[in-house]
């Protein structure tokens, strides 16, 4: 059986964000994010300090005068315009609730039997509205999707959220395969399941954009306020 080749390798890098809130807070200003293919970003900081907003800036929607995003040097601001290069899941429900899973699917260029491959739960309810699903398992079936997608990065924003541990171990397995395709960025709070998945680790801390040691990063979230006094290591 003939090889298949591996994907080219993308780089894909923001700078020059700053976010002012109105009454003056500065919310992003001193930001480098460089990501790849084959690696997966953690993205890390407490409640309210901007991640979210950070993968808005990334993906373009929310203009930013003087963003930065390039590929591989290259310009490409805003970058959701340009076809096959990112997408993004937000903290809000991405598809429409009226849509069966089966049409959603295929409205995003994915088949689902190989998304949902792991997922017979989900398989199994194709037919059936997207609203009419958990909300775990709408989450994990967009989350699942936009993996699925051909495109060269994706950002996802708190995706392990609200699943069970078996469904967090199998979509553990679908982010590392994907991440043989493309590069990724994840948000979460639930440290003990992101730590493992990834090989890059950024803190949003106070506006800036800090790297980790993705090996032994607890020192360091402990003394920036991430993680209380005291943890202990999973
Ligand atoms: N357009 C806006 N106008 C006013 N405040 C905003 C606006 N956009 C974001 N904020 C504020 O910016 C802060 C950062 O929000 P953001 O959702 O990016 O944080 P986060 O790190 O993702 O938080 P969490 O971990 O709780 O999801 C919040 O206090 C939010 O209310």
């Amino acid at each position: 059986m003939a090889k298949l080749a591996p994907p080219t390798a993308h780089i894909l890098e923001a700078d020059g964000i700053r976010v002012e809130l109105p009454g003056g807070r500065t919310l992003l200003s001193s930001i480098y994010l460089k990501l790849e293919t084959g690696v997966v970003a953690g993205l890390l900081g407490r409640n309210g300090c901007g991640k979210s907003t950070l993968l808005q800036a990334v993906f373009g929607p929310r203009t930013v005068p003087d963003a930065s995003v390039r590929l591989d040097g290259r310009y490409v601001y805003p970058a959701y315009r340009r076809p096959g290069l990112i997408n993004y899941l937000p903290q809000t429900p991405l598809l429409p609730a009226a849509l069966s899973l089966g049409t959603a699917a295929r409205w995003l260029a994915v088949e689902p039997a190989v998304a949902f491959a792991r997922f017979p739960g989900l398989l199994a309810r194709l037919r059936e509205p997207v609203g009419r699903l958990s909300g775990g398992q709408q989450r994990l079936a967009e989350t699942l999707l936009l993996l699925h997608q051909p495109t060269q990065f994706t950002l996802l924003d708190e995706p392990l959220a609200h699943l069970a541990p078996v469904q967090l171990e199998g979509l553990g397995e679908e982010i590392r395969a994907a991440a043989q395709r493309k590069g990724l960025l994840l948000t979460d709070h639930d440290y003990r399941a992101l730590l493992p998945l990834c090989q890059r680790l950024y803190l949003l801390n106070e506006g800036r954009l800090l790297p980790l040691d993705a090996a032994q990063p607890t020192p360091q979230l402990i003394e920036y306020g991430y993680l209380p006094g005291g943890y202990a290591a999973p």
